[in-house]
């Protein structure tokens, strides 16, 4: 493989969102040599300055930003042949829409890709290897932004099912939640791979009454997702439910955690939404009561073990 391969400079990207996952794409996608403008809402230049004449932009705002974004972006005339990727891993509170969900509907003529995978953004700013999922229905976009930041220490797979590779990213920081809660309490490897095992389930039937195709899930952006941020103390999502074990009140977590936990307002979204389409998520429900403060974990344990016995597959 020669350099060139990963260098294609005259692309021109705006990021929206410099929080710690913006700022380590942008990291990624300046050392193959992109020039990449940065924009957040504390910014010198506006939105407009940032977007124009960009052949990409990428948006890495939290969930709770998404459709203040949108709503500015809709003000500046977007070319429909510019590519929109979405890296947020949320739910939309008012619609239980998905990130890229919103932001097909408000530019119907824009190609939107999702990007997402088994990405702590502290590892990656240390230069250490990592692995990501870009995916898009249109052939051919997918490719262009694998193209961006695919490097020798960032290796980018192409995917047709966006929604699956979201959601994937998306539903893993419930049971993050509950992974961080396992290993504070100390309940041992055997529950801790249960515990993974049957999320993963969770996601699945969720994912796939969705829309998402089954296989996906079992991909980087799903069970690899899983994995990193169910075994990794730098996962905000993990330490919400790490310090939730000690005893600690939600609301004080938050406050001193660096960045966002997605997984606290996706699991009352997940939990609304399996309830209206009459899913089983026993596990996101428990830790929906949890962050509710309506139980203690040790509680929540109980409750999942002494479920009634059923078939592994049903
Ligand atoms: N940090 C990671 O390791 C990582 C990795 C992959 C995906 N993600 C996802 O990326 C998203 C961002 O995560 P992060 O870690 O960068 O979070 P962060 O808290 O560090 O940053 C969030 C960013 O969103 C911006 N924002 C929020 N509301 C906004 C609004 N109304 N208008 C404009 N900007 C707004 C903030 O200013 C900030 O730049 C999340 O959905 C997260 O799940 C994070
Ligand atoms: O820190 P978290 O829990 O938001 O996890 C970050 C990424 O989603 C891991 O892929």
């Amino acid at each position: 493989m020669n350099e060139e391969r990963y260098c294609h400079s005259k692309i021109s990207m705006a990021i929206l969102g410099t929080g710690a996952w913006g700022s380590a794409l942008s990291t990624l996608a300046a050392a193959n040599g992109y020039h990449i403008k940065l924009w957040s809402r504390r910014s010198c230049q506006t939105l407009t300055e940032v977007v124009k004449d960009a052949d990409i932009i990428l948006s890495a705002v939290s969930m709770k930003g998404v459709r203040d974004i949108i709503s500015q972006l809709q003000l500046v005339k977007i070319s429909p042949k510019t590519i929109l990727v979405t890296a947020t891993k949320g739910l939309d509170p008012q619609t239980t829409c998905t990130p890229s969900q919103i932001w097909q509907k408000a530019f119907l003529k824009n190609p939107v890709v999702v990007l997402s995978g088994p990405n702590l953004s502290k590892e990656i700013q240390k230069g250490l290897p990592a692995a990501t999922v870009v995916a898009s229905k249109i052939d051919g976009v997918a490719e262009m932004v694998q193209l961006i930041f695919s490097s020798y220490r960032f290796r980018v797979y192409t995917n047709h099912d966006p929604l699956g590779v979201e959601l994937g990213g998306t539903l893993k920081n419930v049971i993050a939640i509950a992974a961080g809660v396992c290993d504070g309490l100390e309940l041992g490897t055997n529950a801790k791979a249960a515990l993974v095992t049957r999320g993963l389930a969770e996601m699945v039937r969720v994912g796939v009454d969705w829309g998402a195709q089954q296989d996906t899930f079992y991909g980087l952006s799903g069970l690899g997702d899983l994995l990193a941020t169910c075994n990794s103390p730098l996962s905000r999502n993990y330490q919400v439910g790490y310090q939730l074990a000690s005893g600690k009140k939600l609301s004080e977590i938050i406050e001193n955690l660096e960045g966002t936990a997605e997984g606290v307002n996706t699991t009352q979204v997940l939990v609304r939404r399996a309830r209206v389409q009459k899913i089983s998520i026993p596990i996101a429900e428990q830790v929906h009561r949890l962050l509710q403060a309506e139980i203690s974990p040790q509680q929540a344990l109980w409750e999942l073990m002494q479920r009634d016995v059923k078939a592994e597959y049903e």
